[in-house]
């Protein structure tokens, strides 16, 4: 890139051209999802009525960036148009007949939100919702500031955006309690609005506190904000929940101290996913935007993509993909790499730098999890980030299981490739399935390990049933050397430099141990090619000729897996 439009820092002139963002225009009125604040019924002492936009831009020394703007698709999807109270709601592309459902917006939760809580000033707003300092009138909670977002009714022109408020309502309420979550006190709603109660957040968005220190960050700086998002997603992603919109905006410090807790919000985009689904609606912000989620088959591991995105952005102030409407931001997002050349990457770690290039890899598969990514060595080299458990060891585990013996036998070969560095995060991993005395895991130990950390969340996304599968599967104790054949994962091995050399170690060890004579029927049914393949075509670069055992490049193949050398012949 390298272009000074695309930086966050860039001049005025630049930045106000970079604004697309219908957010960013004067008047309140312009904005095409602008409607009243809902509150005109609750809030009536208000000199502003509640309706006075913040300003971001008049208190910074220079113009800030837009605020994230959802992808267009999204918004239409959900809200049924650009003016969700005014114009038709278009078709469905799906054909489910959006448009003719009556919309529920009874929710079910307490109707006394007047009597419960005395509203105060306005703290922030987006697409969907308001935000506002409450003080709790009586309860547990009685005397304290809370927020409340409060999402008006009106708004919810489609059944879509009424199961978004609920899903966001059931999320939070599930997830309570992580300490980089924001806490959830409750949920009302009366004729006109939502209200969602949560902990007040005094310390501002992460995006302010970024503009405010000139848009950019310093590696040790950055490295405690990215651990505490990691932390947050990382435990999400655990429960199956995958958040969807993560951007600067989304983050609130609990106060104004610079050592502040850093808190993940709005929970609005979240969506349960399990551990073999693939999510297919493009949902989130155009700048923050994964591509497997354009190319619409995602999981958990698009939100890894958004955190490689802040971390970009916090690092060198400019953003990684940039361009002046949104199917140029996509196409960028989908085909360019990003600039690592322009000041200041040169002077930052090489750490920091591999760091943000393994989350912004275009295949999800080879992207770190949020797991992986606090066993990086930019944090861990500082910082002792926990490490908590991580669902893709459950995932290549099961694959492992029901690999062929000859498969099972190269990946242990590669697993003895490891460094130290690499093997950390496996033992971590290891550790926290709880390893008998002998250093022996059952695949019971899989369930019980989850099931310490285990919420509603888990339930509803369908990994507490995932992991029972997987854990009841049929297979004798693994050790530690087993355990990280398991559990490597050869599609990120391979998109490491040095995955070459580990192959190449890796067959010389096979060749020792393991290597043998091979039919070409068997090689295939190995492989679980179809005998309708021409079998001697497809498989004659696999075997050796001077012997009949598996060549280098069978034996790459063979620890691709399957599924993977059967995608490739097809
Ligand atoms: N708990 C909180 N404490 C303080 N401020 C908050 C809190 N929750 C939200 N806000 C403020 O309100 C703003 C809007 O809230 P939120 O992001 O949940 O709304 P939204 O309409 O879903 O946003 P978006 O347009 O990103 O979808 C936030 O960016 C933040 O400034
Ligand atoms: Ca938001
Ligand atoms: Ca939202």
């Amino acid at each position: 890139m390298g272009i000074c439009h695309a930086k966050l820092k860039a001049n005025p002139k630049a930045k106000c051209e970079d604004i697309t963002d219908p957010q960013t225009t004067n008047s309140p009125s312009n904005l095409p999802f602008f409607t009243p604040s809902p509150l005109s019924s609750v809030f009536k002492n208000s000199p502003s009525g509640g309706t006075k936009r913040r300003s971001r831009s008049r208190s910074r020394p220079f113009p800030p960036p837009s605020p994230a703007k959802h992808i267009k698709e999204l918004l239409a999807r959900r809200h049924g148009s650009g003016k969700p109270n005014e114009a038709p709601i278009p078709e469905n592309e799906d054909g489910d007949g959006e448009e003719f459902v009556e919309v529920n917006t009874e929710f079910g939760y307490s109707k006394e939100f007047v009597g419960n809580y005395e509203i105060g000033e306005e703290v922030g707003r987006g697409h969907f919702g308001f935000t506002y300092k409450a003080k709790a009138k009586k309860g547990s909670l009685k005397g304290r500031n809370v927020a409340v977002k409060i999402i008006a009714k009106s708004k919810m022109t489609t059944a879509i955006a009424v199961e978004d408020v609920k899903r966001e309502v059931k999320i939070l309420q599930a997830l309570n309690g992580h300490k980089n979550l924001v806490q959830f006190h409750g949920a009302f709603e009366d004729d006109t609005n939502v209200y969602i109660i949560m902990e007040l957040c005094e310390g501002g968005e992460l995006l302010d506190r970024l503009l405010s220190r000139g848009g950019i960050y310093s590696e040790e700086d950055a490295k405690t904000v990215i651990v505490q998002i990691l932390n947050a997603v990382a435990f999400c992603h655990l429960q199956g929940i995958v958040h969807r919109d993560l951007k600067p905006e989304n983050f609130l410090f609990t106060t104004r101290e610079e050592d502040s807790i850093l808190k993940v919000i709005d929970f609005g985009l979240s969506e349960y996913v399990n551990p073999d689904e693939k999510l297919n609606d493009i949902v989130g912000s155009a700048y923050y935007v994964a591509p497997e989620v354009l190319h619409r088959s995602y999981g958990t591991q698009a939100d890894m993509w958004s955190i490689g995105v802040i971390a970009y952005i916090l690092l060198c102030g400019s953003r990684p993909f940039w361009d002046r409407t949104e199917s140029g931001i996509f196409r960028t997002v989908l085909k360019e790499d990003p600039s690592f050349d322009d000041e200041p990457w040169p002077s930052l770690s090489c750490d920091a730098k591999d760091f943000v290039q393994r989350l912004l890899h275009k295949d999800q598969h080879i992207r770190l999890t949020a797991a992986q990514a606090l066993c990086h060595p930019w944090l861990t080299n500082h910082l002792h980030p926990k490490i908590p458990l991580d669902m893709i060891v459950y995932k290549l585990v099961r694959a492992y299981i029901y690999s062929s013996s000859l498969r099972k036998l190269a990946l242990n070969a590669l697993a003895k490739t490891l460094s130290f560095m690499q093997l950390a995060y496996l033992r971590q991993q290891f550790h926290l399935l709880g390893p008998n005395k002998n250093g022996f895991i059952s695949l019971q130990n899989f369930k019980t390990a989850l099931m310490k950390a285990s919420t509603d969340a888990m339930n509803e996304s369908g990994v507490t049933e995932y992991v029972h599968m997987v854990s009841s599967s049929q297979y004798k104790r693994l050790d530690f050397e087993e355990f990280c054949a398991a559990a490597i994962s050869v599609h990120q091995l391979k998109g490491i430099e040095s995955w070459e050399q580990h192959a190449r170690y890796a067959y010389d060890l096979f060749e020792e141990y393991g290597n043998r004579p091979i039919m070409i029927e068997e090689l295939a049914s190995e492989l679980g090619l179809a005998p309708s393949v021409p079998l001697h075509v497809v498989l004659q670069d696999w075997i050796r000729p001077s012997d009949g055992k598996l060549s280098f490049i069978g034996f790459v193949k063979l620890l691709n897996g399957v599924s993977s050398s059967r995608n490739k012949k097809t």
